[in-house]
């Protein structure tokens, strides 16, 4: 399923052959990478879901030939298992009431902000809680009814913490893996949550747990201890090695950092194609050939700092040190999680600091900020990675950020400078951008003039620095370095991965030392 290709189907069940059910591979998580959509004339198809961990797990799915469950997008979507442009594809159906507990209550209004540093208050509810149980036994029973005996299962971040349990339960002969692709919090704000120990025991059921950093494990292993009263490993967490312990009675669960990463080197090579490097150059002259283009791509959530990096614009022109003539900023926002209050409330500010500052810096026809807030297709957004000056990745937290990642990959003329938050996963790994804190505004106004101005040389050199790691540490070394340690941990034959094309040796090590 290329990213802009959309498949009809005639009704709200697919055309294609169902399929088995006996697959070898699972990937389970919230969504499937398809959302159906139906459309007015009562068809539907399917369209690329949002998000990150689509992004990432989409390509390795397809190379494995592995089977996908989760949900359709839509509520009361009863399908049956669909092999979907050569996905297997097992829609879980949600409700309309199971999507405002489950997913926009529990998941979204409770997990999501206390687990990136509570930027918005969590709300704790019974009701919604009972719902994320109630939806995560039905994520385990449809993922027992997919996977073949023996089968190495892998399930995907907060929505389905519960998941790992529940399945063992159901399904001792299964290898699963979890990972987790928004950060682990501190332990101190971990203990808000009245579900604590539940949560803890849901995911101690898997026999590797996966985050992006060892600050995430190291944070689970505190709690495996004190809030399960299990015996763990008390050494540090290293980046895809050294692996910390829990001993479950009889069980050894693993528990590890494994950075996500994206198609790097698919990446790299789209981003050559003449026909984006045209399309590249015709942005530039549709937004008037500014000096400085300065590009934002994000879901419009709250904690991704849209806010913050607008506030440091407004600030740069108010102080003469951006000039309105010669810089634009284009902010591409993902619509998301739309009917969660604090998104609403959000949208409403980011909205109005746009108009604010074309309102006192724009000119008829020339705006300083291009806002557009839908999404917008994969070619046109690897070609304003291609067209933009300065990538503004600003977030107040962020489990790893893959726009950092894609923007760096797409740079093969070593163009270009990457403004990036200290408080994202990527940050760890792309020492050589211009790194801020988001917390503190003067720092992301330096950094942004500082990445406006950079000479031409020492931004080839930092750009060099950033492929080579990028390029290195993509979505296959990823994937692999978690199941192999799964495969080696636990009941599993030969590791499912297939090896990516380019080998390591190809690439020179990071600056960081995280290979
Ligand atoms: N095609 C398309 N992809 C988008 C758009 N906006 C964001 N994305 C992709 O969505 C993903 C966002 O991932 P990430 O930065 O990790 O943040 P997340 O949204 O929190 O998962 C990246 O692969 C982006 O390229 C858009 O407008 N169109
Ligand atoms: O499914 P949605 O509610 O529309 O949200 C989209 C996805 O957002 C989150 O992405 C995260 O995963 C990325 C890849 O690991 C990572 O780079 C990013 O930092 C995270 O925010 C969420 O974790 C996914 O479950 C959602 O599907």
């Amino acid at each position: 399923m290329a990213a802009s290709s959309e498949s009809s189907a005639s009704s709200s069940r697919s055309t294609s052959d169902p399929v088995s059910g006996q697959a070898d591979f699972v990937v389970v998580a919230n969504r499937l990478p398809v959302d159906l959509e139906r459309l007015p004339d009562g068809t539907t198809r399917w369209k690329r879901s949002p998000g990150g961990l689509v992004t990432a797990l989409e390509p390795i799915l397809r190379r494995n030939k592995g089977a996908w469950v989760g949900w359709a997008g839509v509520p009361d979507a009863e399908l049956d298992p669909v092999v979907e442009d050569d996905l297997e594809l097992y829609p879980v159906p949600l409700s309309a009431a199971e999507i405002a507990d489950y997913y926009e209550g529990f998941s979204n209004a409770t997990l999501w902000p206390l687990y990136h540093d509570v930027i918005v208050k969590p709300e704790y509810n019974r009701a919604w809680w009972n719902a994320y149980v109630e939806v995560n036994r039905r994520f385990a029973e449809a993922t027992s009814k997919a996977a073949a005996q023996g089968a190495t299962v892998w399930i995907q971040d907060y929505q389905l913490q519960l998941v790992p349990k529940m399945l063992r339960m159901l399904r001792p002969d299964l290898t699963i893996g979890f990972f987790l692709h928004i950060p682990f919090p501190p332990v101190e704000l971990f203990m808000q949550m009245p579900w604590r120990t539940e949560i803890i025991e849901g995911l101690l059921g898997a026999d590797l747990i996966g985050f992006h950093l060892p600050g995430g494990a190291q944070n689970f292993l505190y709690l495996a201890r004190k809030l399960a009263g299990q015996q763990t490993s008390r050494g540090n967490v290293g980046v895809r090695s050294k692996l910390g312990v829990v001993q479950v009675g009889f069980r050894t669960v693993r528990v590890g950092a494994f950075p996500i990463s994206i198609d790097s080197g698919q990446l790299d090579e789209q981003s050559r194609s003449k026909s984006i490097r045209d399309r590249a150059r015709k942005i530039r002259k549709e937004l008037g050939n500014p000096k400085h283009i300065m590009l934002g791509v994000d879901r419009l959530d709250y904690t991704k700092g849209i806010d913050v990096r607008l506030a440091a614009l407004h600030e740069l022109l108010d102080e003469n040190r951006v000039d309105p003539a010669d810089t634009v900023l284009v902010q591409l926002a993902t619509p998301s999680r739309e009917r969660v209050e604090s998104y609403v409330h959000m949208r409403g500010e980011i909205e109005q600091s746009v108009s604010r500052i074309n309102g006192e810096y724009g000119e008829v026809g020339r705006p300083v900020v291009h806002y557009i807030h839908r999404p917008i297709p994969r070619d046109e957004l690897i070609a304003f990675f291609v067209a933009a000056d300065v990538m503004l990745v600003t977030p107040l937290r962020d489990g790893m950020n893959l726009v950092a990642k894609e923007y760096v990959a797409c740079r093969s003329d070593l163009g270009g400078a990457l403004l990036l938050s200290e408080f994202t996963g990527a940050a760890a790994e792309l020492r050589q951008a211009f790194l801020c804190n988001p917390h503190d505004l003067d720092s992301v106004k330096d950094a942004m003039e500082q990445a406006l101005n950079q000479p031409k040389e020492d931004g080839r050199r930092h750009m060099r620095a950033l492929r080579r790691q990028v390029l290195a540490h993509d979505v296959d070394r990823w994937a692999r370095s978690f199941l192999d340690a799964l495969a080696h941990g636990g009941a599993a034959g030969p590791a499912l991965i297939a090896p990516a094309e380019a080998s390591e040796s190809d690439y020179t090590e990071d600056a960081t030392g995280n290979s």
